[in-house]
């Protein structure tokens, strides 16, 4: 997979609008994504951001205005949706030409090599997310999606996979967008961090901070309060 180049693109929306009858949801939004770039998406809930991600895995056709992604493309959602009569090596290969070494591959990558044999049914929360980013992977995609895949794990084990998705992310450096409600999620992770609102991409910051980062880090706090402004929340419960 190929590194960051800097100035070419994976995905470039323009113009995207999207609406469900009245609601319109995605409003003349634009946005560029760069090759190898780790963006984090946040905004309210009902913002669009599940919208946006769909459009852009091609998975809603029903938009108007230019949405061009070059390249593969592969989602991981919130739940991992892991076909439960396939056991978890089948889910990895699942719809795939890929021999089953490359499938192997993608669970040693994410530690779970002891469990291919494993019904879904029978995994934890954190390794059902972790196959869910292994058939991601094997997919090598240059633009990786995650739906909120963090979210229904408990705190220690979101700190395991936040690890483990950086280290994919170093490896193979996909672009990445993100979908997160956290900010210091999307702080600690992160290049590049958006707040979509009212259809459109609201805010756009850089991230600097070397990794790994702390949530003390001033950068940090400086940007996460302009994030819980841009996101209508008071940064220190002051209205
Ligand atoms: N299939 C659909 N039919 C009608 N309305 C829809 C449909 N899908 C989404 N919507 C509406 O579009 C808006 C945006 O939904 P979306 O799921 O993209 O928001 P979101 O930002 O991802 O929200 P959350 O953070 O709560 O997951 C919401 O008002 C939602 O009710």
């Amino acid at each position: 997979m190929a590194a960051r180049l800097p100035g070419v693109t994976v995905a470039s929306v323009r113009g995207l609008t999207k609406a469900f009858g009245e609601r319109v949801v995605l409003e003349s939004l634009d946005l560029e994504i760069g090759s190898g770039e780790f963006i984090a998406l946040l905004g309210r809930s009902g913002s669009g951001k599940s919208t946006l991600l769909r459009a852009l895995a091609g998975l809603d056709r029903e938009v108007s205005g230019e949405l061009a992604v070059t390249g593969s493309v592969a989602v991981a959602f919130q739940e991992p949706r892991l076909v439960p009569w396939k056991r978890v090596l089948g889910n990895i290969t699942l719809g795939l030409d890929a021999p089953v070494e490359r499938a192997r591959e993608a669970l040693a990558e994410v530690g779970l090599t002891e469990r291919e044999q494993a019904w879904p049914l029978t995994l934890s929360g954190g390794e059902a997310q972790r196959a869910s980013l292994a058939r991601a992977l094997v997919r090598e995609p240059d633009l990786l999606l995650l739906d909120e895949p963090f979210s229904a794990l408990d705190a220690l084990t979101r700190i395991s996979v936040h690890q483990l998705v950086l280290e994919l992310w170093a490896r193979h450096r996909p672009a990445v967008l993100l979908v997160t409600h956290d900010v210091d999620e999307a702080l600690l992770l992160a290049d590049r961090v958006l707040v979509l609102d009212e259809g459109r991409i609201a805010h756009d910051s850089a991230v600097t901070a070397p990794r790994p980062r702390h949530r003390d880090n001033p950068e940090l706090i400086t940007l996460r309060a302009d994030l819980l402004t841009a996101l209508g929340v008071s940064p220190e419960g002051r209205s």
